[in-house]
Parts: structure tokens; sequence; C-alpha cells
């Protein structure tokens, strides 16, 4: 499923006319009857249904729904939100076919009246506007929105709630707080910003019969996706296939961070798994890691000190899971990044000692990958986390496409993204993974993935959706979102890939 901007969307929509001859009224009547479906699966014959239906083509969609219902027997009353005059083109044409048909709309009447509408209806559909939004909300729309908002009553907008703009970076200033949207062909971005996807409330999208973008930007991975991609094992491969991993971090205050990486990259699949960390690390870890090998770094007051001599030549390595932000730690990284040419998940401390130098990111021979939380992510760029938050698409595009790196900015929405721009979103999680340690899970299921048979691009977004979906497993049957540790999604990974037959 493709992710749009509204230039995406409106440029697809002129491809769909000009270009394959699909006519414009053609594409509203699907749009509208197919939100007539979606919505008339909430329905009873006695609801009453106010559709709301403001002056572009999000009104138009609206004037066909509320055909579409008169049609099939339910009480609806549609309320033109402008005069007449100001409706034009496609939506000019259903509004006539409405009235053509023996139907009939009231004209918005200001708030006291849309007040009434809104109590007496157990209904509302809002087609105020869509993703041709600009600027602040104005009148009418503006007062229809706050006697919306105040009312009880069930609200189900129209490929966007009005006044939630399409693209990052445009602030929301007053708009539909939806209990459901039904979303035109393709989600826009908005639906995944932390600052505009509540106003969605539960959302789904429907077919109207555009094609799909000719070049791909922006997708949603999910389940089908990591069925498909998943790596099959065949019987007679063996430990050397399954990945060689390294993980590079811990320090005597931290050496759980590297343990819980280790144990999710084995867990993960990864066949051989060596950890690389100071002595009093690997003497707390060596008992309950049995199947990761060990080598001893020079240690300095309990960080590592030094990398030298690090034979480095492995399928793929982690670093930095607790392993402090003291001053050498910025010379392991950066040597470990000039000597390695595999690929390199980067996290944590690693991230850190990153902000120092990123240009060391882009003489590497191998890939390199960042797993960032918004508050890294923003560091990094050297801007504030509302800042990367209201643009998060193009922030992590820009340094990924400047740098030549794969970034994993981790959220309810993870986006991922590669070193051409191409970027997907996975939603799987919830807030039990908020806790010290997911991170590191994390970091270890994505190191055993990259050795895997799959693109590092499939890895990533096969990773975080796994480690998300681990989470709900568990928080359904055995845990809560309070008590979930990070141990609990490692050991959960068996009864994921169970599930899933992968
Ligand atoms: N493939 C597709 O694309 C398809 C799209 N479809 C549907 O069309 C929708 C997009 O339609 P659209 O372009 O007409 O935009 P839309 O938001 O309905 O209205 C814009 C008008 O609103 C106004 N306005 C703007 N900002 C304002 C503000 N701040 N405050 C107050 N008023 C404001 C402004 O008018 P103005 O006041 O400037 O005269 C402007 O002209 C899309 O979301 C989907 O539902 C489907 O039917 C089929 C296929
Ligand atoms: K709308």
């Amino acid at each position: 499923m493709y992710i749009v901007t509204a230039k995406e969307m409106y440029d697809l929509d002129r491809y769909a006319m000009d270009e394959i001859g699909l006519d414009g009224r053609l594409l509203m009547e699907n749009a509208g009857r197919a939100v007539a479906d979606q919505i008339e699966s909430e329905l009873s014959l006695s609801d009453g249904i106010l559709v709301l239906i403001g002056k572009g083509n999000n009104g138009g969609d609206g004037f066909v729904i509320a055909r579409t219902l008169l049609q099939r027997g339910y009480d609806v009353t549609a309320v033109q939100m402008v005069p007449s005059s100001k409706i034009e083109g496609d939506a000019a044409y259903h509004r006539k076919l409405l009235l053509s048909m023996g139907y009939s709309f009231v004209q918005y009447d200001g708030q006291e009246s849309l007040e009434k509408l809104c109590d007496q209806n157990s209904i509302i559909v809002d087609a105020m506007l869509g993703i041709g939004v600009k600027g602040e909300i104005r009148s009418p729309y503006r007062e229809a929105i706050q006697t919306v908002n105040a009312s009880p009553t069930h609200t189900i907008s129209v490929d966007l709630p009005s006044g939630v703009p399409a693209d990052e970076g445009v602030e929301v200033n007053q708009a539909v707080k939806a209990d459901r949207t039904v979303v035109i062909q393709y989600p826009k971005l908005s639906a995944y910003f932390q600052y505009t996807a509540t106003f969605y409330g539960e959302w789904k999208t429907v077919d109207i019969g555009l094609p799909a973008p000719s070049q791909h930007k922006r997708s949603f991975y999910g389940k089908a996706q990591v069925q498909s991609t998943f790596p099959t094992r065949n019987s007679f491969s063996h430990k050397g296939k399954h990945g060689k991993g390294l993980v590079i971090g811990g320090a005597s205050t931290m050496p759980g961070s590297v343990g819980l990486t280790s144990r999710a990259a084995l867990r993960g699949g990864a066949g051989l798994l060596t950890l690389a960390t100071v002595p009093s690390v690997i003497q707390a870890l060596a008992s309950s890691t049995l199947e990761a090998t060990y080598i001893s770094l020079q240690d300095l007051n309990g960080y590592i000190l030094d990398v030298k001599g690090l034979d480095l030549s492995y399928d793929g390595i982690a670093i930095g899971m607790g392993m402090g932000r003291h001053e050498e730690a910025v010379q392991v990284l950066q040597k470990v990044l000039q000597k390695a040419s595999c690929p390199v998940v980067i996290d944590a401390d690693g991230l850190y000692a990153l902000e120092k130098d990123t240009s060391i990111l882009d003489d590497r021979d191998g890939p390199s990958i960042l797993t960032p939380h918004p508050g890294e992510m923003a560091h990094l760029l050297g801007v504030s986390i509302p800042e990367l938050l209201s643009k998060p698409f193009a922030y992590t595009r820009s340094f990924a496409e400047k740098h030549h790196v794969f970034i994993v900015l981790k959220g309810a929405f993870t986006i991922i993204t590669n070193p051409e721009g191409e970027q997907w979103v996975t939603d799987t999680g919830n807030p039990g993974l908020a806790k010290g340690g997911s991170g590191d899970a994390l970091s270890g299921i994505l190191l055993a993935y990259i050795m895997q048979d799959q693109t590092i691009g499939d890895a990533l977004c096969n990773g975080t959706w796994i480690h998300g979906y681990t989470a709900e497993l568990l928080t359904a049957e055995r845990h809560s979102e309070h008590d979930l540790l990070a141990n609990d999604i490692i050991e959960g990974l068996a009864q994921t890939y169970r599930t899933l037959s992968l």
C-alpha cells in the first residue's frame, strides 16, 4: 500500500484522467460509493445520517455518498456548506445528479442549526475538506468543525478529517476529530505523524480504481510483505549460512544491553554470534548467554578503550548498545566503520558517538544502518524533536540520501529509509515496548536479519514488524503493556515464528 502526498495524489488523478482516460466523475462516483459501502456496514435503517458537504471534490464525494445512501433507503440529511454558485466541476455534476434523482439538500445555516442536526442524527459524515486544504481554516468550516467536535455523535471523515493536511510540515490549527476515516485509495502522510494520526481515529482505505504510482517512494509494510519476503531455510543449510554476527558494546555498569542484543540476534536466527566487550561484561553474561562466544576488549574504568586487533570479518556487526558516552567511544566507532566492510547496525551510544562526526559514514565500504529513536535522530540532525516529528519522512530521507545510509526511525509508526530515499512504514507494537532494553533487542533482531537471504531494506522492515508484532502477541495473552520486558520479546520470538509459519 503506497503512502502519498497531496501532490502525488493529484498527479495520479491527472494521469488516470489524461493518460488512461478514466473520467474524474467516474472516480468520484467510485470514491463516494466505496465510502458509502463502508459507512453502511455500521448502519441500521433507523439511523439518521448527516452528510456535511464542502466546496471542493471532497464535498463531491459527499454528494455521491448522500445519493447512494438515500437510494438504499436511509434517512439522510445533506448539508451544503457553501452557496451552490461556488460548486464547480465534478462536484457540481454530482450535486446535479442528486437533485435530478429527486433528492434534496439543505443549505448550511450557521452553528446553531448545525448543532441541532448533529444531535438529531446518529452518524456525521464529514466531507467538508480533503487534500486541498490550505492555511488557517476559514468560515464556515471553522465553526462547523467546532460544532462537530463538540457533538458526541459518531463522526466518519471522508479521505481525511477536515482540516488535517495530507502532507508533513503543515501545522494543524483546527480539524475534525474523527472516530473513523475512510481514506480514498492511498493513505496520506499525515496518517502516520504523531501530531495528526490521532485526528483520523481508526482508518481504512477504499479502492476507487486509480493506478499505482509509477515510482516507489513510500509504502506501508505489513504482514503480507513479511510473509512474502521472509527467507525460508533449506534442510541442507548449516550455521555458517545463517550469518556470523558480531556485537560490540557494553560497559561494566551496563552489561545487560549487549546481552539482550546478542540473545535477540541468536533467537532471531543468527548462525553464530560473538560479543566483543570488556572483561566484566563477559563475566556477567557468560553463564546466561551460552550460545555466544566472547572477545575481551581493552577496558578503561569499565568502558571499552580500544578495538585494536579486533577481527572485523563478520557477515554483520551491531555496535553501540550500553557502550557508554566516554571520549574513546568515538574512536572505537570510527575504527569499526572504517575497517568493517560488512553491514553495520549503529544504535544507542553508537549514535551518540556518531554525532561528533557524521562524515565518517560517507566513505564506508559496506552498508550502515542507523536505528535512532526521535531524540537520537533529532540530535543527529541538529533540530528539535517537535521539528523532526513534524517532518519525519523528509528529515530521515534527506539524511539517508546525504550519507548513503539506512535509517530505522523508531516510534509508534516506524519509518525505514534506504540510501536511495525509498521509505516504508511499519505500525506493529504497543506502549509495552516503551521500556529500557527493547531497542537493544530490536538491534539484535536486525543484526540477525541483515545476515539472512533478503535485501537489507526487507530485513529492517521484517525486523521492526516482527519486534512489534511479538509485543502485540504477548500482551494479548500472557503479558500486559505494563510488565512487558525486552527479554519477553526475545523469548516471544518463538511464538511469532510459529504463528506466522516462518
Ligand atoms: N484522485 C483524487 O485526487 C481524487 C480525489 N477525490 C476527492 O477530492 C478531494 C480533493 O479535492 P479538492 O482538490 O477539490 O480539495 P478539497 O479539500 O475537497 O477542497 C478544497 C477547497 O476547499 C477550500 N479550502 C481550502 N483550504 C481551506 C481553508 N483553510 N479554509 C476554508 N476553505 C478552504 C478551497 O476553496 P476556497 O475557499 O479557496 O474557494 C478549496 O478550493 C480528495 O480529498 C478526495 O476526497 C475523489 O473524489 C476522487 C479522486
Ligand atoms: K473530509
